[in-house]
């Protein structure tokens, strides 16, 4: 399979500059080609330039060519074939099942996009008709629309190469608002980001939009990134990574002189409460569902259950006895950078380290840049006494906190940052005390789900795969689902307009028949 490793910017490919590197192969550490070459500061700067240039055409085109746009980067993701599939699983180490589900959900992402732009209600158009009569004072007309922000930064995700990646959720979600985007591709997968860049661009072209509307952009290193998000025609960033690359983005975009919204997905470590009725009844089978969890892709979602609270007892014992059982079965998988792995390691080496901690279970052993899946215990107390204990290892290591009683495990969930995922085992005699919980994980998650884990995000419009800092840096919002599309949106109220200078679909005619409210009705 061959593809370009050009940056693609203006609808053209564009080399870049300075020292080659390489894609390598996650399981072997072999170097794959073609070479990259990162983008130049003019190469950043001329993508900023079309972006701005491209807005204001793009965020006027009308619904159905936007909807048809992302329902064509779909299809043009989908005739790339096993070529993205199999370069996408040698970036990665992940299995192709999971690369294949990987790109049936992005798709899938941008064709609910396509949907929600042709209904229009996330246009949020309001009509509030004049009163000229109204005493004392008149009321003005009013008519208020939502329009797109402006050009969006999307850096890709390592650790989901397509559905969190160049046409993921966050460039699926801006497009559909109306915003330009330019793409900071990850490192470890750039010929997956190629593939799918490339794909995107003739999408852009088919459709006939301005070339502007989308640029990718290679980089081996933080450099390019940081200029690009300092840049001042970049209206708003949507990053899934690190905490501290996360929290970096959060900075430059407080500090410039224009500062920006910066949507970042970063660490959690997603609270799995085992309410004692359930741990009576099924401890055991849960213990068994909570390896499988644990170890997914390498335990490499930001949804993977990192920490399991649980009174002490029977129960508990019940669960750690099967998860036991259970991990010593499971084979280290590969991880998917060198540097990944490493934090992996380091992670667990210090919870092994801690006097506090016992090591319960773990997988096999592996080799190379395989993840050993691991299993650690505390007691309420030491995890309450050691704010590192709260911290994301990211991988399949898992620690279980034996609480002394319930309000010792509520005093657990009080003393949590805030987190994308809260699971609850439950019996329905369990309702009452979890009742009591359920303001604490409501001011801490943003998705509280039961009997089930948090792995495996639904893509759907009740979704919020979202959470407070620092599990992302604004908790207001969500970066899966429908309602991601608000992110990248803002309104404007049009205050005694003419009729013939209205936007459409605010004029008495509205043409389209888009929804909207009349008096707050
Ligand atoms: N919560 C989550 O969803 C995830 C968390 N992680 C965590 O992140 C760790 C590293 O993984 P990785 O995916 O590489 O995440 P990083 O946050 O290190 O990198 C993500 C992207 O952001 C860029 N970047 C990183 N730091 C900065 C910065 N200071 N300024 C500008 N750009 C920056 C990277 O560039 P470049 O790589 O070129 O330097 C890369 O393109 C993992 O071990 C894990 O702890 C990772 C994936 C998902
Ligand atoms: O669990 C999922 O499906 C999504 C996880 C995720 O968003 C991530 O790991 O970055």
């Amino acid at each position: 399979m061959t593809f370009s490793s050009d940056n693609l910017i203006g609808g053209e490919r564009v080399p870049g500059a300075g020292a080659p590197w390489r894609a390598v192969e996650a399981a072997t550490g072999s170097a794959l080609e073609p070479a990259f070459a990162s983008a130049t500061a003019e190469q950043a700067e001329r993508a900023c330039a079309l972006a701005a240039e491209a807005f204001d055409t793009y965020r006027e085109t009308p619904l159905q060519a936007r909807a048809d746009f992302l329902d064509a980067i779909a299809r043009n993701i989908l005739d790339l074939g096993d070529d993205l599939v199999t370069r996408c699983m040698a970036e990665t180490g992940l299995p192709r099942p999971r690369i294949e589900g990987e790109r049936g959900r992005t798709v899938g992402q941008l064709r609910m996009f396509a949907e929600v732009v042709r209904r229009g209600a996330f246009l949020g158009l309001r009509v509030d008709p004049a009163q000229p009569e109204r005493k004392p004072l008149p009321r003005p007309d009013l008519r208020l629309r939502r329009i797109a922000v402006g050009p969006v930064l999307v850096f890709g995700a390592s650790n989901f190469p397509l559905a969190f990646s160049v046409a993921g959720g966050d460039t699926a979600s801006a497009l559909a608002a109306g915003c330009p985007v330019i793409v900071k591709a990850h490192p470890a997968h750039p010929g997956t980001s190629a593939l799918v860049g490339g794909a995107i661009q003739r999408a852009v072209a088919e459709c006939g939009l301005p070339a502007g509307v989308f640029a990718l952009l290679f980089e081996e290193g933080i450099a390019i990134g940081q200029r690009l998000a300092a840049d001042p025609r970049v209206a708003a960033i949507g990053f899934t990574g690190s905490r501290r690359g996360g929290t970096a983005l959060m900075q430059i975009a407080a500090t410039r002189a224009t500062p920006i919204p910066v949507y970042a997905e970063m660490s959690s470590i997603n609270p799995v409460v085992l309410m004692p009725a359930a741990l009576q009844a099924r401890g055991a089978e849960i213990g068994k569902a909570f390896v499988a969890s644990l170890t997914l892709g390498s335990g490499q979602f930001c949804t993977n259950p990192g920490l399991v609270l649980a009174v002490d007892g029977p129960g508990l014992d019940a669960f750690l006895a099967a998860a036991s059982e259970a991990l010593p079965n499971v084979a280290a998988a590969t991880m998917l950078t060198p540097g990944i792995h490493k934090a992996y390691c380091e992670g667990v080496a210090a919870l092994e380290s801690n006097p506090a901690v016992e090591r319960v279970a773990q997988g096999q052993e592996g080799t190379g840049q395989q993840g050993q899946p691991v299993l650690f215990a505390t007691t309420g107390a030491a995890f309450r006494a050691d704010h590192r204990l709260g911290e994301e290892v990211f991988g399949a290591a898992s620690l279980v906190v034996r609480c002394a009683d319930t309000n010792e495990l509520r005093a657990v969930l009080e003393g949590l940052e805030g987190q994308l995922t809260a699971a609850l085992h439950m019996d329905p005699s369990d309702h009452v005390e979890t009742r009591g919980l359920l303001p604490v994980l409501e001011r801490k998650v943003g998705r509280i789900l039961v009997n089930g884990f948090g792995t495996g995000v639904e893509v759907g419009h009740a979704m919020v795969h979202g959470g407070p800092f620092p599990a992302t840096s604004d908790g207001r919002t969500t970066s899966v689902g429908s309602l991601a599309i608000d992110r990248f949106l803002r309104p404007v109220s049009y205050q005694d307009m003419p009729e013939a200078l209205l936007p459409e679909a605010l004029t008495d005619a509205n043409p389209a028949q888009l929804p909207r409210s009349v008096d707050g009705a």
